[in-house]
């Protein structure tokens, strides 16, 4: 593939997170210039010019975004998390730290991480396109404050600072700290013998690079004037997947059997809302990490697949690495949970 070469100097914050990671090598690959800021160091590079700090703190923020051109911010707390405070704070608040950041520093290009999941409250989603309202009763805390960060972000457009977010679901690829390794989590106690619905669920599961190139042709996109400035925009692998197939690909592939016996999508999904909310109860005496939580359940047993073909249109968007080839790499890439004989 032809790669556009440049000198722009660019921010990755989030950048020893997972995508935040990818983002920063393949930037490095098409020459930009890339500092990193990030609350954690999970990674050497002496290419990398690494800044520790809150993005809440505008004051943490400024030295790191000193003559960039481009602002990528991919930083969240775990989606897993029920800290609501933490939520609101990191994504929300922190999100406004970001923007006024960008603004004293005279950065001219935002990019926001934000995520299909801001549409997404529990019932089916089929071929979803970025019109679709932003959902009025989100899921859970994570994607309740994904909503008000993404609203923040556009509606911060304007002549000075230009603003898009990138809408991936289900990242997935080496080095991902949440998917991959709670599958197999699962497998290694037994939970994982059980298919949610009736396993014809398609969704859309995303590889790492390919979402790393979306962000990247949104961020090259963001010029005076672009129809991207000030809009959403959904990445995926455009070849959505029945969600036990994926599931079952990565298992197999890891040595472990495949989900065979199913359990009714409404039971399971009222269940795990009733024991959640006993749970929530008795949470000042103990916490309870749930397995089975309703969000989990939701993207477990609903069909949720959404169309990329604005950013196909917009800024020529296509995915780089098929399924087939991706869900190869990302076995082979955590050859420390295969099952072991
Ligand atoms: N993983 C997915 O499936 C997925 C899907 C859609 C959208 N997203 C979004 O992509 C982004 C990246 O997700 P990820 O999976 O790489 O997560 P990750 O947890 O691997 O990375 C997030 C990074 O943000 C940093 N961070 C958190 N709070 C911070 C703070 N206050 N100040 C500075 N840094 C802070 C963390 O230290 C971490 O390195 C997030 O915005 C997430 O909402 C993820
Ligand atoms: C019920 C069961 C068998 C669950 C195991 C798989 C889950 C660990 C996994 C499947 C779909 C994943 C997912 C996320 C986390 C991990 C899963 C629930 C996200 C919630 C992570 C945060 C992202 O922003 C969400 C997104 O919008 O893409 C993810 C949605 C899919």
């Amino acid at each position: 593939m032809a790669v556009r070469r440049s000198k722009k100097k660019c921010l990755v914050i989030g950048g020893c997170g997972f995508l935040g990671r990818h983002l920063v090598e393949e930037l490095l690959e098409r020459d930009y210039t890339v500092n990193v800021f990030d609350m954690r160091s999970t990674f050497e590079d002496e290419m990398v010019t690494f800044f520790i700090g809150d993005l809440c703190k505008t004051e943490d923020l400024l030295p790191a975004m000193e003559n960039v051109d481009i602002v990528f911010h991919c930083a969240s707390p775990a989606p897993s998390s029920d800290n609501y405070q933490l939520f609101y704070r990191v994504n929300y608040e922190g999100t406004k730290s970001v923007i006024s950041a960008c603004k004293e520093a005279g950065v001219q290009r935002l990019v926001l991480t934000s995520s299909a999941s801001v549409v997404f409250e529990g019932v089916d989603i089929q071929n979803g396109s970025e019109d679709l309202p932003y959902a009025s009763h989100p899921i859970d805390y994570y994607t309740e404050t994904k909503i008000l960060q993404e609203k923040e972000v556009l509606k911060s457009n304007c002549e000075d600072l230009h603003t898009i977010a990138v809408r991936p679901h289900g990242i997935f690829g080496p080095r991902d700290p949440q998917l991959v390794p709670t599958v197999v989590d699962m497998a290694r106690k037994g939970k994982s013998k059980y298919i949610i619905g009736d396993g014809r669920n398609l969704v859309d599961f995303t590889y790492v690079k390919n979402v790393v190139h979306g962000h990247i042709l949104a961020g090259e996109s963001l010029d005076e004037g672009s129809v991207t400035c000030g809009k959403a925009y959904h990445i995926t692998n455009d070849d959505p997947i029945y969600f036990w197939d994926f599931l079952s690909k990565i298992l197999i592939g890891l040595g472990y059997a495949a989900p065979r016996y199913k359990i009714p999508y409404t039971l399971l999904f009222y269940i795990a809302l009733v024991v959640q909310f006993f749970c929530t109860l008795l949470k000042p005496l103990v916490v309870i990490k749930l397995t089975f939580s309703p969000m989990r359940v939701a993207l477990a047993g609903t069909h949720h697949y959404y169309s990329c073909e604005r950013a196909k249109n917009d800024f020529a968007y296509k995915p780089l690495v098929n399924m087939d080839k991706a869900i190869d790499l990302t076995v082979q890439s955590y050859a420390e949970l295969r099952k072991k004989d």
